[in-house]
């Protein structure tokens, strides 16, 4: 039978398409009419090759008594191998612990660090994971309360009196709204070091959900990359469970870059290798899609326009 792979990777072999499926960027729109065809069959049937990606890792320190209460969801835990950790505390058992994973991104295989909307309970711990890891900045993808339900702590002051998390005082030097999206400035202070953090806050992405038009996406990737150009410290990056948003935003941010370096774009392995570290990046098939609908706008140089 013809192989009717609906991309060029008639030369890989069989092991490799497992895990990588690179598009040659110039054949990208075609390929996504065939992807999209027949409502959407083959994205359902690439997203679903993805669905056990990962999920044989051991979650063994996020499943101590100590750290279930940590945990937003009781289904999204960190993998042991790629959590991070905090300084543990004297002999405190689970002192390490937060709701978190290294994910990688185009730069460096530790570029982001992804966690859970902070609860209430853990917010010190989330302030002390932004600065143990040396993080100069935070994407939060959704709204502290969605439909009447909390999916995420306010973590951060409400006005510009300074506030302690912890040991560590938080407060806000500025803010700028949008339509989509605030940006502002924390200064974050431990002892006597102080940082600026900035803080990138999209307030328009429903959860479950993709941006709508998917373009506001990829203005929010410029405006977060005209600001935060890669460097070795890590990015912390939320939503609420911090799997779906969060995995949909590295990905586009991955692309972007992707493309203006290579011939190639592989939005499957990307998600795939993301999921190898953190559970169910990319939650949905529409946010699978809608990545791919947002490189289209790129490509097709439409992310400026009004167009929907
Ligand atoms: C069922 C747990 C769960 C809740 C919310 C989300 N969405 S999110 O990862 O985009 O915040 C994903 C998973």
């Amino acid at each position: 039978t013809t192989d009717i792979r609906p991309n060029d990777n008639m030369s890989l072999p069989d092991s490799v398409i497992e895990t990588n499926r690179p598009i040659r960027i110039e054949n990208f729109s075609n390929h996504y009419r065939v992807m999209s065809a027949d409502s959407d069959f083959r994205f359902s049937e690439e997203f679903e090759e993805l669905k056990h990606v990962g999920r044989e890792q051991p979650c063994t320190a996020a499943d101590l008594p100590c750290n279930r209460p940590k945990n937003r969801f009781t289904n999204i835990l960190p993998y042991d191998h790629s959590r991070f950790k905090l300084q543990p505390v004297d002999d405190e058992e689970g002192s390490d612990y937060i709701n978190a994973n290294y994910v990688p991104g185009h730069n460096s295989p530790r570029e982001f660090i992804v966690t859970q909307g902070p609860l209430h309970s853990t917010r010190d711990d989330f302030w002390r994971m932004c600065w143990e890891s040396n993080s100069r900045a935070i994407i939060m993808l959704t709204r502290c309360v969605e439909k009447g339900r909390e999916k995420c702590d306010h973590y951060w002051p409400y006005d510009t009196m300074p506030v302690y998390y912890g040991d560590i005082s938080v407060q806000i030097l500025n803010e700028t709204r949008y339509p989509d999206w605030n940006i502002s400035e924390f200064m974050v202070c431990r002892g006597d070091t102080q940082r600026v953090i900035r803080h990138f806050h999209f307030t328009t992405w429903p959860d479950f959900g993709v941006p709508n038009p998917p373009h506001t996406l990829v203005r929010f990737v410029r405006a977060f990359r005209e600001k935060v150009a890669p460097d070795q410290r890590p990015i912390v990056v939320h939503c609420s469970a911090g799997v779906g948003r969060s995995g949909t935003f590295i990905c586009l941010d991955r692309i972007i870059q992707q493309i203006s370096v290579s011939d190639y774009v592989d939005i499957f392995g990307i998600v795939y290798a993301m999921r190898k570290e953190r559970v169910w990046m990319v939650q949905t098939e529409q946010q699978y899609i809608c990545i791919h609908q947002c490189l289209l706008t790129v490509l097709e140089g439409k992310e400026l326009t009004g167009a929907p």
